[in-house]
């Protein structure tokens, strides 16, 4: 089993409950109310926005330059083709960027931003692995189920296509050799910070279900 496999087994109690989320079971039933969609998306600008920034920070800190371009290609992905996503929502829905984070989108992002540029690269990776992973496989379980007029469609077809598929497969590759150089308490920490970002997907979307702002 590799590194990646245990990873994912642990986490599995808080995949199951991300595919059993409203978000995630409306969006595929294509019932999601707008709105909740729009908050959503408006708040993964500014998560892809950090997420990239994670993304570059890990690239600078590359001893290995192909880990540098690597890391460099998933940034620019974040911003290119995530984003061509997002504006293709922004348009539909007549809406402008948001510009404040609400709670789960702050504490993520700050999250990955705070992991990747203080702890080691293997942890940083372990990290931002979840916003690959989670999303492919969420994707792929919508996309077998979704109707095809799907208001969300765009979206299902993005996670769920060869191009994400790629990056997700590279991303693994990417973890498991670190995984392999890491010392047994860095291999404990990459464990804990997949485990901290894959609850943090799930706040995320529950964030948007509930349309959750700052209380106080
Ligand atoms: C919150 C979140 N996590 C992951 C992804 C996919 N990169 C995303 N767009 N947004």
């Amino acid at each position: 089993m590799t590194f990646t496999d245990q990873l994912w087994q642990e986490i599995a109690p808080v995949y199951e409950v991300i595919l059993s989320h409203g978000f995630v079971e409306e969006l595929m039933a294509g019932s999601l109310p707008s709105p909740t969609f729009q908050y959503y998306i408006q708040q993964d600008a500014l998560y892809l926005a950090d997420f990239s920034r994670a993304l570059s920070q890990l690239a600078a800190r590359s001893a290995n330059p192909d880990d540098m371009l690597q890391f460099t290609q998933f940034a620019q992905n974040a911003i290119l083709v995530e984003r061509a996503l997002h504006e293709t929502y922004f348009s539909l829905y007549a809406i402008e960027p948001e510009t404040t984070k609400m709670p789960a989108c702050f504490a993520y992002t700050n999250y990955l931003l705070a992991t990747t540029s203080l702890q080691s690269i293997a942890v940083g990776a372990a990290a931002v692995l979840p916003c690959f992973w989670i999303y492919r496989q969420v994707g792929k379980y919508i996309y077998q189920q979704a109707i095809r007029e799907n208001p969300y469609r765009a979206w299902i077809d993005t996670y769920a296509g060869d191009a994400f598929d790629q990056s997700v497969t590279q991303m693994l590759r990417l973890t498991d050799q670190f995984a392999e150089l890491a010392s047994p308490t860095e291999r404990a920490n990459m464990q804990e910070a997949f485990r901290v970002s894959s609850r943090l997907e799930w706040y995320f979307w529950n964030d948007a279900y509930t349309q959750n702002r700052w209380l106080v």
